[in-house]
């Protein structure tokens, strides 16, 4: 059985994959994430999983390395992790009372092989005050991610309901990386203990 790497530096996405009894090593990716003009969210996420998953497979041959990346959408507008908390702020306003997608791709590399899959959920916040989005940022959670929230954490009660997969929203779709692990030979449940 091929040893699997995660391409990258999210604790959200080690702790998912522990939670599924993989076997794995870190080795994060430094890509460039600059969407290309006029570039689709759902194509901008599927190409930074992808090469997040190529930058680190073509340092370890015959490895199979999987590399996922998150993007929150508003009206077809990518929200990624915000630069600053003035920024955060800002983010959490315009998601407030909306629903929105959250998207997550992943993609599994084995030298220049790659196959990816992107999952998208819905969720709907309620409308948050600006008393508590200022609360919210002065805690630091929105800094590492995408969207400005962490469904997982204290921004799980601005959630009224999500459509879709939970674990994609915290960054990495289960049940999508098993079947990618199974299709490469490598199902999840030989990793685990007998
Ligand atoms: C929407 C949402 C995102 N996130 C996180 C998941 C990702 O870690 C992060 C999105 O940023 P990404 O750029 O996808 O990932 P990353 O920079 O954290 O890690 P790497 O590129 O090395 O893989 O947002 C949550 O933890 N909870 C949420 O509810």
């Amino acid at each position: 059985m091929a040893s699997i790497i995660l391409a990258s530096a999210s604790p959200r996405r080690s702790e998912l994959l522990e939670q599924i009894g993989v076997v794995f090593s870190v080795q994060p990716a430094h890509i460039d994430e600059t969407p290309r003009t006029a570039e689709m969210p759902g194509d901008y996420v599927e190409r930074l999983a992808r090469e997040k998953a190529l930058a680190v497979a073509v340092s370890f041959p015959g490895k199979l390395v999987l590399g996922s990346d998150t993007s929150v959408v508003l009206d077809n507008a990518i929200l990624g992790k915000p630069s600053d908390q003035h920024e955060a702020r800002a983010m959490l306003s315009e998601l407030s009372g909306t629903t929105h997608q959250v998207m997550t791709a992943i993609a599994l590399a084995q030298g220049v092989r790659c196959e990816s899959r992107l999952v998208t959920a819905e969720v709907t916040f309620r409308s948050l005050s600006g008393d508590e989005i200022a609360a919210y940022v002065t805690t630091g959670e929105p800094m590492d991610k995408a969207g400005s929230y962490g469904i997982q954490g204290l921004g799980g009660i601005f959630v009224k309901e999500i459509k879709g997969s939970y674990s994609a929203v915290v960054g990495l779709p289960l049940q999508e990386t098993a079947a990618l692990l199974a299709d490469a030979g490598c199902p999840v449940w030989k990793h685990w203990p007998k």
